[in-house]
């Protein structure tokens, strides 16, 4: 792809992004990233201070949610008919975007997690105004980092970002309790926080590769009469974990409907 990419905030999630790009194979030298303030930027990638005036094919945008009405006027000049405007940012909708970028050839809401840094991230898609031509290119963006998920609407996209956008934040606290939780009951807490990540890590790979759904695994796991049964019960006993979990989901999805609702009274 000799497509060039404009990112327009290069902080912790569109850094990750250009290194997922970077190691799919993606020139560095069709990537721009500005940032306001000087930053090291991954090998080969330009780092400018000052908005270029050319336009992009791509221009990613990588600050936070409540900044577009802010900053949008001043990306005009980049975002012309032959630019895709990919929006990581949580919460904001098709409509607040396609009113912040008039002139674009099209918005996307492209909703990644970190992960995207290893090619390994779910990634949701929807939008509004691209050609056949630029919604293969941006799939075949998306495949790189790892999936593309486009969904039939945007209804549920808040609910999709709480679940694929912030699930590494959810997984890594569960990661956190069970090392937590083996260090007071005696183990040494490197060691437990070590055995905690690689089994996470291999019972996802097994996941993946299984045709089996989650629950049947567990069930596999769980020895009849043997000790996993025994750890089952606790957490599901008054569905105490699936009942914490779902109350997660809904504080992070209803924080993204907030904020999608404060960009669209500012825009
Ligand atoms: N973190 C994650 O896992 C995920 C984040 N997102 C979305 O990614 C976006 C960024 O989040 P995250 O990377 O975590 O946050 P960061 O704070 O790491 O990144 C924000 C970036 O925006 C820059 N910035 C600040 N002001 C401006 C400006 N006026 N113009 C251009 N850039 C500016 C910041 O620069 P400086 O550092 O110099 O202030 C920083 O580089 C958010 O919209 C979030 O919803 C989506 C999915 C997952
Ligand atoms: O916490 C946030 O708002 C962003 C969206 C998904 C992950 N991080």
């Amino acid at each position: 792809m000799t497509s060039n990419i404009l990112i327009y905030g290069y902080g912790t999630m569109a850094a990750a992004m250009v290194d997922g790009w970077l190691h799919a194979g993606v020139p560095a030298d069709t990537i721009t990233a500005y940032n306001p303030r000087p930053k090291q930027a991954a090998p080969g990638v330009r780092l400018v201070t000052e908005l270029p005036e050319t336009q992009f094919d791509f221009v990613v945008l990588g600050f936070k949610p409540y900044m577009l009405a802010d900053i949008a006027p001043a990306m005009q000049a980049v975002a012309g008919q032959g630019t895709a405007i990919l929006s990581v940012l949580a919460g904001v909708d098709l409509a607040t975007l396609r009113r912040s970028f008039p002139k674009a050839g099209g918005v996307v809401r492209f909703m990644p997690n970190l992960a995207v840094a290893l090619g390994k991230s779910p990634n949701a898609l929807v939008a509004e105004g691209l050609d056949d031509h630029r919604r293969d290119q941006v799939t075949g963006l998306a495949e790189m980092l790892g999936s593309a998920e486009w969904l039939a609407g945007e209804q549920q996209f808040e609910l999709v970002t709480a679940l694929a956008g912030s699930g590494p934040g959810f997984v890594y606290r569960f990661i956190d309790a069970l090392a937590s939780g083996a260090a007071s009951l005696g183990l040494e807490s490197a060691q437990a926080q070590r055995l905690a990540v690689q089994m996470v890590e291999g019972a996802a790979a097994l996941a993946a590769a299984s045709p089996d759904a989650p629950g049947e695994l567990a069930r596999r796991v769980a020895s009849p009469g043997g000790m996993t049964q025994k750890g089952l019960d606790v957490l599901d006993k008054d569905a105490a974990l699936a009942t914490l979990v779902e109350r997660c989901l809904r504080a992070a999805r209803d924080r993204g409907v907030a904020m999608g609702e404060e960009a669209r009274k500012q825009g």
